[in-house]
């Protein structure tokens, strides 16, 4: 275990990279997939069961946390790695994303934005200063910066005033978050899908200096030849010896993407919030188990896979407990899904150390061809 936080490439195949990030609490092997822990649960999973899955760190979103239980109930239960019953590595967004899509009567000003909880309507002010604030009372090991995402679709103009103001509230998450030996910062680079303004944004986050990188302004329904068109210059502009980090990000064939071009770590809750529906992700696609062809069949969703969900139930089973509705049915969807994402970054983090990235994606990409049997 380090005292500090410490990222080190092991290997390189092309543009990707592998390697190990050292934290107080543990390590976190790259590249790395966070599944997402919204309100302090990855939801229908224990946490013992998400760290089964081979989760070296998972993310929780300080919007929600800030409204329900509140940051300071959770720094005065102990921080949020003792409440949740996870001590290994904890993420937590600035807030900035959730509270521009998800909360009401919102005023954005230079300063920071004020709005009405969706919860309870209640009134909060969210800022880089308030926002390291809370990271801080939440206890997370990576904080990310303050910033703004601008919604699709924004003119060159809109995109370069917003990226110019997520700049400044870099700046000022910087000199907010302190010095916590430990902890980690990471900057948010923005300015859509415009080279000159990514490049803009990327030197103005390394003049204030992060331990960390975050490509932000993605996944926001550009779609993925947009946004691999981004990946094929952004990662680029980063530091090659500190994390970069891709926000929000996505399905298998847009991690596998962005792996290639250079991308360490991804958040994203497609696979636990489409596992509640019924969505399976294979090494052959996408199963939707609540489909008809699945009542009668004994084999398992994927006889490759080691998942409580593949080596205790058959389709069948699957498909039952889904259209019935029962919380199992939840629990053994997410956890096959987690499982199998966590085992797509073991598969990129070995073909990448030995130097045959473009074997696996070719693999990756013909099995996925061959569609589910
Ligand atoms: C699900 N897509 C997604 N895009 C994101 C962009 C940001 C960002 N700060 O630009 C944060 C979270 C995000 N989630
Ligand atoms: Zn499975």
């Amino acid at each position: 275990m380090s005292d500090r936080f410490q990222f080190s490439v092991s290997a390189t195949d092309g543009r990707a990279r592998t390697g190990v990030i050292q934290t107080p609490r543990g390590e976190i092997r790259t590249p790395a997939f966070m599944p997402v822990g919204t309100a302090a649960t990855v939801k229908a999973m224990m946490p013992e069961s998400v760290r089964a899955t081979g989760a070296d760190i998972l993310l929780g979103n300080t919007y929600h946390l800030m409204l329900r239980p509140g940051a300071e109930r959770v720094a005065r239960l102990g921080g949020l790695h003792k409440f949740m019953n996870w001590e290994r590595p904890i993420l937590t967004d600035s807030g900035g994303f959730q509270v521009m899509s998800l909360s009401s009567l919102r005023k954005l000003t230079e300063d920071g934005v004020t709005f009405a909880s969706h919860i309870d309507g209640s009134k909060h002010f969210l800022s880089p200063e308030t926002s390291m604030e809370i990271q801080r009372q939440l206890g997370s090991d990576i904080v990310m910066a303050f910033d703004e995402c601008p919604a699709l679709p924004a003119t060159d103009a809109e995109v370069a005033k917003s990226m110019r103001m997520s700049m400044r509230w870099a700046q000022r998450s910087r000199d907010a978050f302190g010095d916590r030996p430990g902890h980690a910062l990471f900057g948010i680079m923005q300015g859509g899908v415009t080279p000159e303004l990514r490049e803009e944004s990327a030197e103005a986050l390394k003049s204030i200096g992060f331990e960390g990188y975050a490509i932000g302004g993605l996944a926001v329904g550009e779609g993925q030849e947009a946004m691999f068109g981004v990946l094929d210059y952004a990662p680029g502009f980063l530091p090659e010896n500190k994390p970069r980090y891709l926000m929000g990000v996505g399905k298998p064939d847009d991690i596998v993407g962005a792996v290639v071009r250079g991308v360490d770590m991804m958040d994203c809750v497609l696979p636990s919030r489409s596992g509640r529906t019924g969505q399976a992700w294979t090494r052959r696609g996408q199963v939707n188990i609540k489909n008809a062809r699945h009542a009668d069949d004994p084999r398992p969703l994927d006889e490759h896979c080691t998942c409580p969900a593949c080596t205790g139930y058959s389709r069948a089973y699957l498909h039952h407990v889904m259209r019935a509705g029962e919380m199992i049915s939840g629990m053994l969807l997410t956890w096959h899904n987690l499982h199998y994402f966590q085992e797509l970054m073991a598969g990129l983090r070995a073909a990448i150390a030995a130097g045959t990235l473009s074997d696996f994606v070719a693999q990756f990409e013909a099995q996925r061809a061959q569609g589910d049997i």
